[in-house]
């Protein structure tokens, strides 16, 4: 087994399987088996899910937003209050991500050299404004375990002199945040951009890799390009990373999604789907995704999934949710949250098992089979 130690941060390749790798990273605040899913906790809280519930669903680490918490409370604050982990009572690692994609996801955002405005006004009408500098002091002040670039995540499609001209922005950018990082013990992953274009993802990422750190992400992918261009993506890319080090798969994605990129390469992922689906009422289940509040589950006495031992699935059924979600319930949010998150942890876990078992292949192939099956 290598293990490679950079900063605070471990990473131990325990095995492959093809391209998949099984391994686990470990930082200060604990150990994180990979491949891994990472559930979004954008303002310190994953919405619907109390830390031990959290913890009930097998997730060994979550994500925060510099973006959001600088807007409320303020980095601060939650310095003052003993950071994150304190602030949030979540004792496992964390990660925050940089604010480079709020770029790309709100609206009336001003991009220059310096850094990016944002139209959103604070109280007392201050501007919210990220730079590298001020995402890295924010991101050192929330005290998270994994800190990320601040990067420019461009839009899809995006046309090639752009993407271009990202990919520089976003080198250029790197080098200041590692100039402004400072705090040893928060690892600070670099993330390749290049949008849809071949060549600009291989020399991304050879000039990411050529910047020494704990961890790199792949960017600018599940931003509506669709799977196989996403797939694509990361076949140009992955060849390029070093293998000694995590690979994080930045907002994917669907289970589909994922077993394909472990297929790749990819070791972390996060992304806000299987929470913000539960709140509107979408489970996730072996045989595929369902919307639990159609009229069809209202006399229905089976759990979201048989296959399933979280506690939602122990103690109540599709009929329950089914009323909980159509009235608005609180309830529903939480209990569908648990279930789905839990649904995304035993299929990480199940992952896990086939790549030490070296029978990754068969279950990626019989996975698919039975979750995109047509006849649901
Ligand atoms: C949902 N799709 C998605 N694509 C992303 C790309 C970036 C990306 O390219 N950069 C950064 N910093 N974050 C991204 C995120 C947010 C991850 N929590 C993305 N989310």
């Amino acid at each position: 087994m290598a293990s490679t130690t950079t900063g605070p941060l471990s990473f131990d390749l325990k095995g492959t399987d093809g391209r998949a790798r099984r391994g686990r990273v470990t930082v200060p605040h604990g150990v994180i088996q990979t491949p891994a899913f990472m559930p979004v906790g954008t303002r310190a809280t994953v919405k619907g899910l109390m830390p031990r519930d959290l913890k009930a669903t097998g997730s060994e680490i979550c994500l925060a937003n510099t973006y959001h918490m600088d807007i409320s409370p303020g980095p601060k604050i939650v310095k003052k209050m003993g950071g994150l982990h304190e602030f949030m009572g979540w004792d496992k690692p964390i990660l925050t991500d940089s604010g480079g994609y709020q770029v790309f996801s709100l609206p009336k955002t001003q991009l220059d050299e310096e850094g990016v405005t944002f139209r959103f006004e604070k109280k007392g009408g201050k501007k919210v404004k990220l730079t590298p500098e001020r995402s890295m002091q924010i991101q050192q002040d929330l005290g998270a375990d994994i800190a990320m670039a601040f990067d420019v995540c461009v839009p899809y499609p995006c046309d090639y002199k752009n993407a271009q001209d990202a990919v520089y922005r976003t080198i250029r950018w790197l080098e200041r945040c590692k100039e402004a990082h400072t705090r040893p013990d928060q690892a600070l992953f670099g993330i390749v951009q290049g949008s849809s274009y071949a060549d600009l993802r291989g020399l991304s990422a050879q000039l990411t890799m050529g910047i020494d750190l704990p961890g790199y992400a792949i960017g600018g992918l599940s931003v509506g390009e669709g799977h196989s261009i996403m797939m694509a993506m990361i076949d140009c890319t992955e060849p390029s990373m070093v293998k000694e080090k995590p690979r994080y798969l930045m907002g994917v994605g669907y289970p589909e999604d994922i077993v394909e990129a472990v297929a790749r390469g990819v070791d972390m992922f996060d992304c806000v789907i299987p929470t913000r689906y539960a709140r509107s009422g979408v489970a996730f289940a072996r045989h595929g995704r369902f919307r639990v509040s159609n009229a069809r589950y209202k006399t229905d006495k089976y759990p979201l999934d048989t296959n399933c031992s979280c506690y939602t699935c122990k103690n109540f059924t599709r009929a329950y949710l089914n009323h909980l979600i159509n009235t608005n319930e609180i309830l529903g949010s939480a209990l569908m949250t648990l279930h789905n998150v839990t649904f995304y942890q035993d299929l990480m876990r199940t992952i896990r098992t086939a790549i030490e078992e070296k029978n990754f292949e068969k279950f990626r192939v019989s996975f698919l089979q039975e979750y995109l099956a047509e006849d649901k």
